[in-house]
């Protein structure tokens, strides 16, 4: 059996068709020489994301684009959870957003669940489950989590996603305030990727 970092030494395909996500994905990826090529640009499909949990639906992304493609596979399920909304958006963070992707619709929608709550309980937080699955599908999932709270109105437009209107804890501006290069250390993502290195060593 190959040793597990043999799976980041060559090609590796990231399995997401969120350009965002691949941007940030890349960067984590650089320092290690690995050859990423997104699945779209490999024009992969984009799997139904049928699971109820993030590290479910990270492994059926990452197997199905490991399976199709031949390499290894990296996959991202993540989302915004809202603890007074018992943890929603969460795995439906993308589908809030409905088909036209509309995310000032969906960071509307969190900010008027919110209301309606009545809370003054803002606190959330972004998690990343990062799957990696071998050809045969043998997979491997770490989480990551950045804790934080919502703020309104949304600030910034940088980053992607829900990140105007989400304030990481110690941090005054928004994630959509910030550079790539000052949102990436603090992502749940990075801390995802940090626990998969450390498995891979
Ligand atoms: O499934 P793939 O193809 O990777 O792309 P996706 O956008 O559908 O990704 P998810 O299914 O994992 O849904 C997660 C959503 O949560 C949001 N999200 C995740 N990480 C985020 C971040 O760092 N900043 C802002 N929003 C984020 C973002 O809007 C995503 O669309
Ligand atoms: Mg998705």
């Amino acid at each position: 059996m190959p040793r597990p970092q043999a799976l980041l030494a060559g090609r590796l395909v990231v399995a997401s068709h969120n350009s965002g996500k691949v941007h940030e994905i890349g960067a984590l990826l650089a320092p290690l020489g690995v050859e990423a090529v997104s699945a779209g640009a490999l024009g992969l499909p984009e799997p139904e994301e049928t699971e109820t949990t993030f590290t479910g639906n990270a492994a059926l992304k990452s197997r199905a684009a490991s399976a199709a493609s031949g390499l290894p596979a990296l996959a991202d399920d993540s989302g915004l959870e809202v603890f007074a909304l018992g943890g929603d958006p969460g795995v439906y963070s993308a589908r809030w957003a409905g088909p036209s992707k509309d995310f000032n619709a969906a960071m509307e929608r969190v900010w008027r669940a919110l209301q309606e709550k009545g809370t003054q309980d803002f606190s959330a937080r972004f998690v990343c489950a990062l799957a990696l699955s071998r050809p045969d599908g043998e997979t491997q999932v770490f989480e990551g989590e950045a804790r934080g709270v919502i703020v309104w109105p949304p600030r910034g437009d940088k980053g992607f996603g829900y990140d105007p209107i989400f304030v990481a804890d110690g941090q005054t501006r928004t994630f959509g305030e910030m550079t790539h290069d000052e949102k990436l250390p603090l992502t749940h993502r990075a801390r995802a990727f940090e626990k998969l290195l450390a498995a891979l060593r």
